[in-house]
C-alpha cells in the first residue's frame, strides 16, 4: 500500500541484498521510522516490542530472521536455535509457528552451503504469498460490502473494525481492511468505525493512519462505544482480523474482540473474520481452552504514549499510582458468535466443515 504516494510493504530486504527493513510501528502515526535489522536478535526484539506486529507480518519477519541467523552460521544447531528463539517471542499468533515450521522444513535437509540462499528465497516466498493472499481476501470480502451498498443506495456503508488488521499487520493489503480498500477503490461509500483498541491503541494509531492515508472515511471511537452504535443502527457489519483460528472456527484476536462479537450478536450485526491460510491452527479444536493468551506488561495498561503539542513522543501514567494492572493481549471469540470467515479461497461458516470445505487438503 502507499504512504503519501510512496508504495510500501511492511517488510522487505534492503538494497544490500541481505539486511531486513521494517517500519517501526511503535512510532506510527507520528514518525515514519524505517529500521534496518541485521541479525536474528534484532528481529526477536522487533517482534517482542511490537515494532512489527500483526499475525501474518510477525511470521514473515521471523522467516527473514532465520535467514539472517543462517547468514552468520548455517549449521543445523544455528537453525534449530533461531527457530526456538523466534518461536518464543509471542505465543498467540499461529502464523509465527507456521512460518518457522515452513522455514525449518525447507532448510533442515539442505547442505549448510545451500541454506542461506534457500532461506532468503523461502522468506521472500512467504512474504509474496502473504501479500497475494491478503489481496485475495479483499476480493472475497468485497461482495459483503457491495450487498450492503446495494441495499442502501447513496448511503455510506458502515463497517466496524477492532485493532489493526490492515496492511501494517501483514506484508501488504491487510486482512480485515483488504475488502474495505477494494470497496473504497471501486467507489463504494464505505465508512469505518475504528475501535481505538486499548491498551496499545493499534486502532487509533495504526488503522486510522492507514485509512487516512488511503482516503477512506473513518471515525475513531472508544472501544466501549461499539455496542451503542450497533444498538442505534450505525453499524452494518463488523470485520476483524485474527491471530489464530481453530479448526472449529473459534477466533483468537486482540482483546475486546469477544465483547464486540457479543454486542454484534445481540444487535443482529454480521460479524466476519478475515484470515489467510497461515492463521488456521488445525491442531486445536477448543480455542478458549487451548489457545495461549499472551500476557503483556502492566505498563501498557497503566501508561499511555502519544505526541505532545510540540511534537515530542511522550509516555505518561494514566492509572492511579501503585495500582497493579492485568494485560491479557487477546481473547477468544467462540465460533457460535462468528457469522463467517473470509479467506483467500472464499468465505465459509466458522466451523470445521466450513474450513475443510475450503481447505480439503488440510490434515
Ligand atoms: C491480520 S492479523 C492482525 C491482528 O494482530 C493484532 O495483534 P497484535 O497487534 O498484538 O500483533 C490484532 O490481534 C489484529 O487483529
Amino acid at each position: 500500500m502507499k504512504i503519501d504516494g510512496t508504495p510500501y510493504r511492511s517488510v522487505w530486504v534492503d538494497a544490500d541484498g541481505w539486511s531486513v527493513r521494517i517500519l517501526d510501528q511503535t512510532k506510527l502515526p507520528w514518525q515514519l521510522d524505517i529500521l534496518r535489522l541485521t541479525d536474528a536478535q534484532q528481529v526477536a526484539h522487533a517482534i517482542r516490542s511490537m515494532q512489527v506486529r500483526g499475525a501474518p507480518l510477525i511470521g514473515a519477519v521471523a522467516a527473514y530472521g532465520v535467514a539472517l541467523a543462517l547468514r552468520a552460521d548455517a549449521s543445523t544447531e544455528s537453525l534449530n536455535r533461531v527457530v526456538a528463539m523466534l518461536g518464543e517471542t509471542r505465543p498467540t499468533a499461529i502464523n509465527l509457528r507456521w512460518a518457522l515450521d515452513r522455514m525449518r522444513a525447507r532448510l533442515h535437509n539442505l547442505p549448510a552451503g545451500e541454506r542461506v540462499a534457500a532461506a532468503y528465497a523461502e522468506a521472500q516466498a512467504i512474504a509474496d504469498d502473504d501479500a497475494e493472499t491478503c489481496r485475495r481476501i479483499g476480493e472475497h470480502g468485497l461482495p459483503l460490502l457491495r450487498e450492503i451498498a446495494a441495499r442502501k443506495p447513496g448511503e455510506r456503508v458502515n463497517v466496524l473494525t477492532h485493532c489493526n488488521a490492515g496492511w501494517l499487520a501483514t506484508v501488504d493489503y491487510g486482512t480485515a481492511l483488504s475488502p474495505i480498500y477494494q470497496a473504497h477503490d471501486e467507489g463504494i461509500p464505505v465508512h469505518v468505525w475504528v475501535d481505538e483498541t486499548r491498551p496499545r491503541n493499534q486502532g487509533a494509531a495504526l488503522t486510522a493512519f492507514e485509512l487516512g492515508k488511503h482516503g477512506v472515511a473513518h471515525t475513531v471511537i472508544a472501544d466501549n462505544a461499539g455496542g451503542h452504535l450497533m444498538q442505534h443502527g450505525e453499524v452494518d457489519l463488523c470485520i476483524v482480523g485474527t491471530d489464530r483460528v481453530t479448526r472449529t472456527g473459534d477466533v483468537a484476536n486482540k482483546i475486546g474482540t469477544y465483547l464486540k462479537a457479543l454486542a454484534a450478536r445481540d444487535n443482529g450485526v454480521p460479524f466476519w473474520v478475515a484470515l489467510p491460510h497461515s492463521t488456521i491452527d488445525w491442531r486445536v479444536g477448543d480455542g478458549v481452552a487451548e489457545i495461549p493468551i499472551e500476557e503483556r506488561a502492566e505498563a501498557e495498561v497503566t501508561d499511555l504514549t502519544g505526541r505532545t503539542a510540540d511534537g515530542r513522543l511522550e509516555t505518561i501514567r494514566v492509572a492511579a499510582e501503585g495500582s497493579p494492572a492485568a494485560n491479557p493481549a487477546f481473547d477468544v471469540t467462540p465460533a457460535r458468535l462468528v457469522t463467517g470467515l473470509i479467506t483467500e479461497r472464499g468465505r465459509c461458516d466458522a466451523s470445521e466443515a466450513g474450513l475443510r470445505g475450503l481447505y480439503p487438503e488440510a490434515g
